[in-house]
């Protein structure tokens, strides 16, 4: 049966990747959604998108129970780490209140609701973890996400949760950086740096996530899943490898501990994630960080 998906969330990184790895294929009945205006209508003048604010539950409830979906593909979020840790109450609204308008709405029109989240939900000293390790957040950010977990996991409706880990990518019309092109950037700028070494993560090409996704879907597979690359480097050996694959002077980069700058909200020191599940359940296989680079700059505007 053609799968009809809803997106939240896709003006921004893993909603755009979504649409261009979805919107060619024919088993997929796409339905774009995010708050405001497509930022894709340039792009994709044929993408069929509607505005859903997902924190306005009558919004959610009509444009579900209008449209149909057989699954939904929740990717929209407060994705700032430090603003959720100062604006509690938005993010709260954003990450958790939305959730649960979402399920109710996947509950009574028979939708499998598939829901993303995160490494931060852990505490960061016995990375990496499977799917089964305790939680235990240590920010505002990671307590919200770990509530909509519980909220989807109590759900009647069909569910999957899946988690990943420093999402890099490029997109259309983006405001936030990631790891790669702000590095990249920086030294392009000979802008010095400092990189931190103390913390651990398998970085998740922005390609991969969706794809994932995808599976998860195609295949209705439901539970948790970890969704991202299985190598665990430091956001410091992440800056290296930036350097050596655009031939950059590395020289701007200095090795940090993570005590030696502050961000607002507390990062946990060692995630990253063990993919095993999701290779043998869903037959996802992730890039390296040096493949996922190389992605990256196969798409720079030249
Ligand atoms: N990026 C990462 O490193 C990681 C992300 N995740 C999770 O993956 C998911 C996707 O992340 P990512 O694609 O990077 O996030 P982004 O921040 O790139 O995208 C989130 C999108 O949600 C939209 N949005 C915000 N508020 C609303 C609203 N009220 N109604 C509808 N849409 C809204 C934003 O719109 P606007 O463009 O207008 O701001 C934005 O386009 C999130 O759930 C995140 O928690 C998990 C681990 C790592
Ligand atoms: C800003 C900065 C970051 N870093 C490191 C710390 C961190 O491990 C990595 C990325 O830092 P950022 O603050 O940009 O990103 P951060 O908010 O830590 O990213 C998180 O986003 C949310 C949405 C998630 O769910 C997480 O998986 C996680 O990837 O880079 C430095 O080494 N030096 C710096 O100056």
């Amino acid at each position: 049966m053609k799968k009809k998906i809803l997106i939240t969330g896709a003006n921004g990184l893993l909603g755009q990747k979504l649409v261009t790895l979805l919107l060619p294929n024919a088993d997929v009945e796409l339905l774009a959604t995010s708050r405001g205006e497509n930022k894709l209508a340039a792009l994709y003048p044929q993408l069929p998108f509607v505005s859903l604010d997902v924190t306005n539950p009558d919004e959610v409830k009509s444009v579900i129970a209008l449209h149909q979906p057989t699954h939904i593909i929740h990717t929209a979020a407060m994705t700032n780490v430090d603003e959720c840790e100062v604006n509690q109450e938005a993010c709260w609204k954003l990450n958790v209140d939305a959730v649960e308008s979402l399920v109710k709405a996947a509950e009574e029109n028979n939708v499998h609701f598939i829901h993303l989240s995160t490494d931060f939900i852990f505490d960061g000293l016995a990375g990496p973890y499977d799917e089964e390790a305790k939680a235990n957040p240590i920010s505002y950010y990671g307590e919200s996400k770990l509530a909509a977990e519980q909220l989807v996991k109590q759900s009647s409706a069909r569910w999957a949760i899946v988690r990943t880990v420093l999402v890099y990518g490029i997109v259309h019309d983006y405001g936030r950086s990631n790891i790669v092109l702000w590095v990249k950037n920086s030294l392009e700028n000979q802008k010095p740096i400092k990189v931190v070494n103390d913390q651990f993560r398998t970085p998740t090409l922005a390609e991969d996530l969706a794809l994932g996704c995808w599976l998860i879907a195609d295949q209705d597979a439901e539970g948790v899943f970890n969704v991202s690359s299985k190598e665990l480097i430091t956001p410091y050996d992440m800056a290296l490898q930036v350097a050596d694959y655009f031939k950059l002077d590395a020289s701007c980069i200095t090795r940090a501990d993570a005590s030696s700058f502050t961000q607002t909200a507390k990062r946990p020191a060692r995630t990253g994630f063990i993919i095993t599940k999701a290779e043998e359940q869903l037959g996802f296989r992730p890039h390296t960080f040096t493949e996922g680079i190389a992605v990256v700059a196969s798409q720079l505007p030249l």
